[in-house]
């Protein structure tokens, strides 16, 4: 697991060979041990380089080792070993060094890396923190603010930017490896102490207390209940105050406190389930290892609202050339407009040109008969959608794919009415989709392997978490909404205010709670969709009493509220009261109470208290359930899919992994449990009668995450 070479007549060369990023497995750390022991003992050896296999230095610990005991040769002594060897050591850095990659090149004497090379310690986003004297020697080595910075973010440095913040001590075109070589033979019988970092003082500035409390204060706030950024900062507190051991001593002790804590098995989940959700497979058989994606060089992209702007944009960025229709040279021109704009801002912040070049505005479809893949954005309306379909399977050459942005329409209905619908897939991307990293790809119950293949390649592209799902009514995400949305209503009808339902939702580490989100997006957004649904307006049977909608439970709260005129933020007032219209900072308003208290009344409902953990559990718990359900009707691949599309795409905090893994966190017969009891209390509400999956796997003692799948009835699976 790591090759030794001599090289040069005097050169050690230590090689870490385990594919495909030389992570510090046992063996790979035993590997090292016997190398840098072997290369100190032999006289004939005056330096060393340590290298990694396959243009990659290392990518850190081996996470996958984490949940296993502990084997093998400890990090921070092999490390300490080859800073307090005689000889000069030098860290050949290619492709990338991360994490314990970082670490033991900051145990080397020297640091070299190739200029396509990235540096970074990001084991925050791991729930860690850099336990192998990454804490007390990167404060040494670059000062105590861009440590912090770099720390307790996790953000990956490039090659350029480490030379400049002193990280490594030179670039190279060529390969780094050579020049390691050439330079430990120059750097021999130099005085080695000065590059020992474990001997030497964290650089302070006078104001060192403000930056440290600053960075606390920061993190605190952007950490959303996660405990590692915090520990990161008390670390890296111990590099300035402590001489170098205590300061190991206190980055091993947080260490050990943050290794056994869930939030970090809850992050370690989510890197690797990130990883599987783009390894999909269909219940064809076919995979993402068997099926090829088309090539895609020109796109297209039918509307130019919301949704369209941004996912051309998306398009553009990963260099795609795009041709943008509307209805009419007014729409198109103010699309235009919009899209130019988005992509010189984004340009300006990348110091970069914008390519407006790859764009061609037209409103005649007739203009996409060689784009490759066309993605159509018009309005949420299954009659306007079908005709454009149908336009596209006439104007668009024969094997262009076509895909669709609805948000929940059927996506067979619109393939439908197509001579291709082999060729017809869902991309649902989410708001706005230059930003959001969550893309849904929808499988129609014809799509083809080759035509999924394409969108999620596509998806990875554009730089999404792209996560294939069934073709249901609000696909996965939006279709889980559904409960915690009538959920939080039923709340304030209970007794409940928004900045209390909120307020335990971020508690909890979602970015805003429901109420706050609902504002920003517009509450005539879920109007005009329960009008559409003659859930209100004027289709409501006239039968239906005013808290009953088809059967079951229905709170006419919202819209009363949208009948009022507040929208949300746009109009200044919706759930909160906002400045201004546009206004962002969102004040609890005596009107909203006001007309709480008299919808109470005039239902004859007794007010009573709601504290955040029934708002959770009735929430959270709903929306959970209904993740059972999706996985029991096959139209997610497992857990791992939902949970990625919650975190990446409705701000569930990772730290607490994404519904199902926190479900499995709090234990499958406590939500089980919670879920019997709430619907025993409001036994009108469908969605809270327990999912048949969550009570198989109760019964069956409550198996761990990654065997769920042995639960689920595979001949239904929809994918
Ligand atoms: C490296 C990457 C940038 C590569 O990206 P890319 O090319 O896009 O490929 P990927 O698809 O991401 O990855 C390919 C493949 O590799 C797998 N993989 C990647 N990195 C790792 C890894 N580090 N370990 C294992 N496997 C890895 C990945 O999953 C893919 O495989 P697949 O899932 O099967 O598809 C990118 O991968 C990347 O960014 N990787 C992560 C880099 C990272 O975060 N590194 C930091 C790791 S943590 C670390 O290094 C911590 C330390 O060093 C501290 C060590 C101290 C340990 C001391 C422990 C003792 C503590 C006290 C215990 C007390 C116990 C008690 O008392 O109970
Ligand atoms: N707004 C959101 O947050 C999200 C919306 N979606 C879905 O994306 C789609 C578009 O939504 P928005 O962008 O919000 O709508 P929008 O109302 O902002 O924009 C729709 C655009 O389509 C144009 N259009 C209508 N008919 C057209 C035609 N025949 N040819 C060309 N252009 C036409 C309109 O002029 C308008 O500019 C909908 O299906 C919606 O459900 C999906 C995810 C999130």
């Amino acid at each position: 697991m790591a090759r030794y070479a001599q090289v040069q007549g005097s050169v050690a060369l230590i090689t870490l060979t385990n594919p495909p990023v030389n992570a510090l497995s046992a063996a790979v750390r035993l590997g090292i041990t016997e190398a840098v022991t072997r290369a100190l003992r032999d006289p004939k050896v005056k330096s060393v380089v340590i290298c990694g296999e396959n243009g990659v230095f290392c990518g850190g610990a081996d996470i996958r080792e984490f949940a296993k005991p502990m084997t093998g040769p400890p990090l921070v002594p092999m490390i300490s070993a080859i800073e307090e060897g005689d000889k000069p050591v030098v860290a050949a850095i290619e492709g990338v060094a991360f994490g314990g990659g970082l670490e033991l090149a900051l145990g080397c004497h020297y640091r070299i890396a190739h200029s396509k090379a990235r540096v970074g310690l990001p084991e925050v986003t791991l729930g860690l923190l850099p336990a192998a004297g990454g804490t007390q020697r990167l404060p040494r080595l670059i000062g105590l603010a861009p440590a912090l910075e770099l720390i307790t973010t996790g953000r990956h440095v490039t090659a350029q930017e480490a030379l400049k913040l002193g990280i490594v001590d030179k670039v190279t075109d060529q390969s780094a490896q050579d020049l390691a070589i050439q330079f430990a033979q120059e750097v021999i019988g130099q005085p080695l102490l000065p590059r020992k970092l474990s001997t030497q003082l964290t650089p302070c500035p006078p104001d060192v207390d403000t930056i440290l409390d600053e960075a606390m204060a920061r993190v605190k706030q952007r950490a959303r209940g996660a405990m590692a950024p915090v520990a990161c900062v008390q670390a890296v507190r111990a590099a300035v105050n402590l001489p170098y051991q205590a300061g190991m001593q206190k980055e091993q002790e947080l260490m050990a406190f943050l290794f056994r804590s869930s939030q970090a098995r809850a992050l370690q989940y989510c890197f690797f389930a990130q990883r599987a959700v783009g390894k999909w497979s269909l219940s064809s058989g076919a995979h993402s290892g068997n099926s090829k994606p088309r090539p895609v060089t020109k796109a297209a992209v039918i509307g130019l609202g919301t949704m369209g702007r941004g996912i051309t944009v998306a398009l553009v960025k990963a260099g795609l050339s795009v041709v943008a229709v509307e209805t009419n040279k007014k729409q198109l021109e103010m699309g235009k407009q919009m899209v130019s704009a988005m992509l010189k801002h984004d340009a300006q912040k990348m110091n970069a040109v914008p390519r407006l070049d790859l764009l061609h505005y037209t409103t005649d479809l007739s203009e996409l008969k060689n784009t490759d893949l066309i993605i159509e954005a018009v309005f949420e309306d299954m009659a306007l959608k079908k005709e454009v379909f149908k336009k596209l399977s006439s104007v668009c050459k024969p094997d262009a794919v076509l895909c669709t942005n609805t948000s929940g329409l059927d996506v067979d209905e619109l393939a439908s009415v197509t001579k291709r619908p082999e060729l017809v897939v869902g991309m649902h991307f989410f708001a706005p989709a230059h930003v959001m990293k969550l893309l849904e790809v929808v499988r129609g119950s014809r799509s083809s392997p080759e035509v999924m293949a394409t969108a999620m390649h596509l998806g990875k592209r554009l730089g999404k978490v792209s996560v294939v799902v069934g073709n249901c009514s609000g696909f996965v995400g939006n279709r889980m909404l559904r409960p915690y949305l009538d959920q939080a209503n039923f709340l304030l009808e209970e007794g409940a205010t928004p900045e209390l339902v909120d307020g335990a939702l971020e508690e909890f580490g979602f970015p805003m709670g429901v109420f706050k989100v609902s504002d920003l997006s517009g509450l005539d957004v879920g109007w005009r969709i329960r009008k559409e649904a003659g859930l209100t307006g004027p289709n409501v049977d006239p039968k239906d009493p005013l808290r009953r909608r088809q059967g079951r439970r229905y709170s006419p709260l919202p819209d009363l509220v949208c009948e009022q005129g507040r929208l949300g933020q746009k109009s200044g007032r919706g759930w909160y009261l906002y400045d201004k219209p546009g206004g962002r900072v969102a004040t609890p308003d005596p009107d909203i109470h006001k007309l709480l208290e008299d919808y109470r009344v005039r239902h004859g409902i007794r007010p009573r208290q709601i504290g955040s953990q029934e708002v959770l559990e009735r929430c959270l718990f709903a929306l959970i359930n209904e993740g059972f359900r999706v996985l029991e009707d096959g139209m997610a691949m497992g857990p791992e899919g939902i949970d990625m599309i919650y975190v990446f795409g409705y701000g569930w905090p990772r730290h607490r992994g994404g519904p199902m893994f926190y479900a499995a966190m709090v234990g499958l017969p406590r939500v089980l449990e919670r879920l019997e009891y709430y619907q025993q209390v409001h036994p009108d509400v469908p969605h809270l009668q327990p999912s048949s999956l969550l009570r198989r796997l109760v019964v069956n003692g409550s198996p761990p995450l990654d065997k769920w799948r042995d639960f689920l009835q595979r001949p239904h699976s929809q994918l």
